[in-house]
């Protein structure tokens, strides 16, 4: 694109390597090895990568040929690529001009078409080249873009609002606090609105990181001594993308940490995006003056796709991964596979990989081959007994109170919701599922059913409890 400037393009140089990866290494090493690097400067085709630590030196030798075959393939004028750790104290670390650290005498790899890694010893990033790392783009996941974000009823409030963010980033909603169940979206949308700040203001500091990770790093910085460092790397970003902000539940030190970095980057107008799976009010564990911060700009949800929204999803990872998916096997899967849209790639992915080994076409018999096992343990997994002890856990009653001859309020409307439930999520008939409810009639079975399928429209607590337990059981 023409407007992004010659920085940038560089950057996007690993980022573009990484995307290649990402195609052909198992999500689980990807994501462990090479997620975690970071883009460092090129100089004279040679391309440098900031690696965690001396545990990620075999990255260069495990993923050489891949790496070459991605350069080659994505004609990018580089002769080598070099992985450097960062050097141990960044206090000591000088900034070199070109914003990289300085390459050290290196491990010689023997890596095919002279790609190799390096550890640095020395010079290195300082505290004041913590602007420069957040402008390393390979910091967000190339794939999570708006434009392969499929918008459906569940979550088209929170693609709005998303949107609106990125393009008046701390005016429009500030912070903005998405929540929602596992493999919804959530990591997706918030890095698209890292990569669309970046796209229309390429200097912008842009920082991702989870709770975790914040609450790591905190740890770390605290035991080495190195707080001042940790304040300006969070403190001086434009937009800061927090994720699973409830893993800083119960953890007293990172949640004060977070309050001021908080506090911090909404005075100097910076704009915060967290994401949560539930909303901040059941943020247990959380101090009330973090949780009431978290609802001072806008709070969306996002809700599992319905049918035609796992259609959509399925066609567009398809059409990404330049496969053609008829649509009756886009139908099989997305009826199959209940909420959880990662789930839902995982055997667009397996059937595509399964295929393409056996030399087979794509098509709905293949599909129920390959996913057959997929399928039946999804199945298998969910029985009434399982039904009725996730409910009775998440409503804090024991599983024979289901069962009684009790119709207060407090178990009516769990034993409406297990039943419901039931009949979603299992093939007992309706008088199976009354018997396995301490003897009731199916007429009762009927009643709980129709009930609660109305109130998931009006109710928008109840039907995202009912959702929460069809992840927890999906
Ligand atoms: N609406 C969507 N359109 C396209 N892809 C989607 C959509 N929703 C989810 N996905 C895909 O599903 C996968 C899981 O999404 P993501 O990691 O963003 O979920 P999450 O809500 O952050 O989950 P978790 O709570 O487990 O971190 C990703 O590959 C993402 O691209």
């Amino acid at each position: 694109m023409s407007f992004v400037p010659v920085a940038a393009a560089v950057l996007n140089q690993w980022v573009r390597i990484l995307g290649a990866l990402e195609k052909k290494i198992n999500r689980q090493s990807f994501e462990t090895w090479l997620k975690p690097t970071r883009f460092s400067h090129i100089t004279d085709r040679t391309l440098y990568v900031r690696i965690p630590s001396a545990e990620f030196e075999h990255v260069g030798d495990r993923y050489a040929d891949l790496i070459s075959e991605a350069v080659d393939n994505l004609g990018l004028e580089l002769d080598q690529v070099i992985f450097q750790v960062p050097p141990p104290d960044p206090n000591a670390a000088r900034l070199r001009e070109d914003g990289g650290f300085a390459p050290q005498p290196s491990h010689s790899l023997n890596a095919p078409r002279s790609l190799r890694n390096g550890a640095p010893t020395g010079n290195g990033v300082g505290p004041e080249q913590s602007r420069f790392d957040w402008n390393t783009a390979a910091q967000l996941n190339p794939r999570y873009q708006f434009d392969s974000f499929v918008i459906g009823s569940g979550n088209q409030f929170a693609h709005a609002a998303a949107q609106a963010v990125a393009e008046r980033p701390s005016k429009a909603y500030n912070p903005l606090f998405v929540y929602g169940g596992v493999g919804m979206g959530k990591t997706h949308l918030m890095q698209a609105i890292g990569h669309q700040v970046k796209l229309r203001q390429p200097h912008a500091a842009i920082s991702y990181v989870s709770g975790e990770k914040f609450t790591n790093e905190m740890i770390n910085s605290v035991r080495y001594d190195k707080m001042t460092g940790f304040r300006d790397k969070f403190r001086t970003v434009d937009v800061l993308l927090i994720d699973d902000i409830q893993f800083l539940a119960g953890k007293e030190r990172t949640q004060e940490e977070f309050f001021h970095t908080f506090n911090a980057l909404h005075e100097s107008m910076k704009q915060i995006v967290i994401a949560s799976d539930r909303p901040p009010k059941e943020l247990a564990d959380f101090e009330d003056r973090l949780r009431s911060r978290f609802e001072w700009g806008l709070v969306v949800d996002i809700q599992p796709p319905d049918l035609e929204t796992k259609v959509a999803i399925l066609q567009k990872k398809a059409e990404l991964e330049q496969t053609v998916l008829p649509m009756d096997v886009a139908l099989f899967i997305a009826g199959n596979v209940r909420t959880n849209v990662r789930e839902l790639e995982g055997a667009l992915v397996r059937l595509i990989a399964w295929c393409s080994l056996h030399g087979v076409e794509i098509t709905l018999p293949t599909a129920q081959q390959c996913l057959k096992q997929f399928i039946d343990t999804q199945v298998r997994k969910i029985t009434i007994e399982a039904i009725q002890r996730a409910v009775a856990e998440n409503f804090g009653m024991r599983v024979a109170e289901l069962k009684q001859k009790n119709n207060s309020r407090q178990i009516v409307v769990p034993r409406q919701i297990a039943m419901y439930l039931a009949k979603q999520m299992t093939e007992a008939s309706l008088p199976e599922i009354g018997r396995q409810f301490g003897g009731k009639h199916h007429t009762t079975v009927m009643h709980s059913i129709a009930k609660i399928d109305e109130q998931r429209r009006n109710d928008k607590d109840l039907n995202r409890t009912v959702n929460k337990l069809m992840e927890t059981l999906g």
